[in-house]
């Protein structure tokens, strides 16, 4: 049996008084296996972003549970990488700094976390780039910067809010197969809230499909598609009728209107 490694046990979410308030995300139930990369997808306003930020620890829940390895979320730990659309780089710190920030706070000596900085500058392909400030990156290269910085802690799960929100198409696309890439060596279990269906597709094993007001589950798509992904897969009908099954809960037409 496969472990579970986020679980979701009647996950609610109140914003303000639990009559009159905002109800952000109502008994959610759902289990993310270990290893899983799971996306969610959704109507603004569905809860997606609730959802992870209670699973980051960043927000505590109304009621129910949010476990991660059988345990309560209780606040922020290592053993989860947040990775926002906005940077959030340090301007005043280079890049190689900037990844070897969490390393620092952990108390690892400043050799060892200039090496394992650089090694994963290299995985994401910033490694000349490692003595350049934020400034003078693209977009792209700056989200590869963030993720590296994620993955140098070396946290069990990555937790992604619309990382490539903000980048043209075609940075998406290789980023998407630079994420696939690096799961395929360490298979993290990663959850990743996005806007875009083939995207949501492309990369995760299921799609999540929240509904919103008040912000639950609607379906949940397998997408059961080879790996690795490739332009053939993304190319398939298989992959455009999965993409269309998602596109049709999200937007809550059915196989015959579409
Ligand atoms: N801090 C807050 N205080 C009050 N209401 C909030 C707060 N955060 C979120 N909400 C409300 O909770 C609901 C879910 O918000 P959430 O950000 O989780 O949705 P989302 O699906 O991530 O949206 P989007 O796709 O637009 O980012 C929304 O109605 C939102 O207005």
């Amino acid at each position: 049996m496969t472990t579970s490694k986020i679980s979701f046990r009647n996950a609610t979410k109140v914003f303000g008084a639990p009559d009159s308030g905002v109800t952000a995300l109502k008994n959610l139930n759902l289990d993310i296996r270990d290893g899983e990369i799971v996306t969610v997808v959704g109507p603004s306003g569905c809860g997606k972003s609730t959802a992870m930020n209670m699973v980051a620890g960043l927000l505590d829940v109304t009621s129910g549970e949010v476990l991660v390895d059988g345990k309560p979320v209780l606040g922020p730990g290592p053993d989860r990488g947040v990775i926002f659309q906005q940077y959030a780089l340090f301007p005043w710190l280079t890049v190689r700094q900037n990844v070897e920030f969490g390393l620092k706070l952990q108390g690892m000596d400043r050799a060892k976390r200039k090496e394992r900085a650089l090694h994963y500058l290299g995985l994401v392909g910033l490694a000349s780039f490692s003595e350049a400030y934020p400034k003078t990156l693209s977009g792209g290269m700056k989200q590869r910067c963030a993720i590296a910085r994620a993955y140098a802690v070396n946290p069990s799960v990555l937790l992604m809010d619309e990382p490539f929100g903000a980048l043209d198409a075609l940075t998406r696309v290789k980023l998407q197969d630079q994420l696939l890439d690096t799961w395929s060596k360490d298979k993290r279990t990663v959850m990743f809230i996005t806007h875009d269906v083939d995207e949501a597709v492309y990369i995760a094993h299921r799609v999540i499909v929240l509904a919103a007001r008040p912000g639950r589950l609607q379906e949940i798509v397998e997408v059961d598609l080879p790996f690795p992904r490739n332009d053939d897969v993304r190319l398939s009908p298989e992959f455009t009728e999965i993409r269309n099954r998602v596109w049709r809960a999200v937007y809550h037409r059915d196989a015959q209107a579409a």
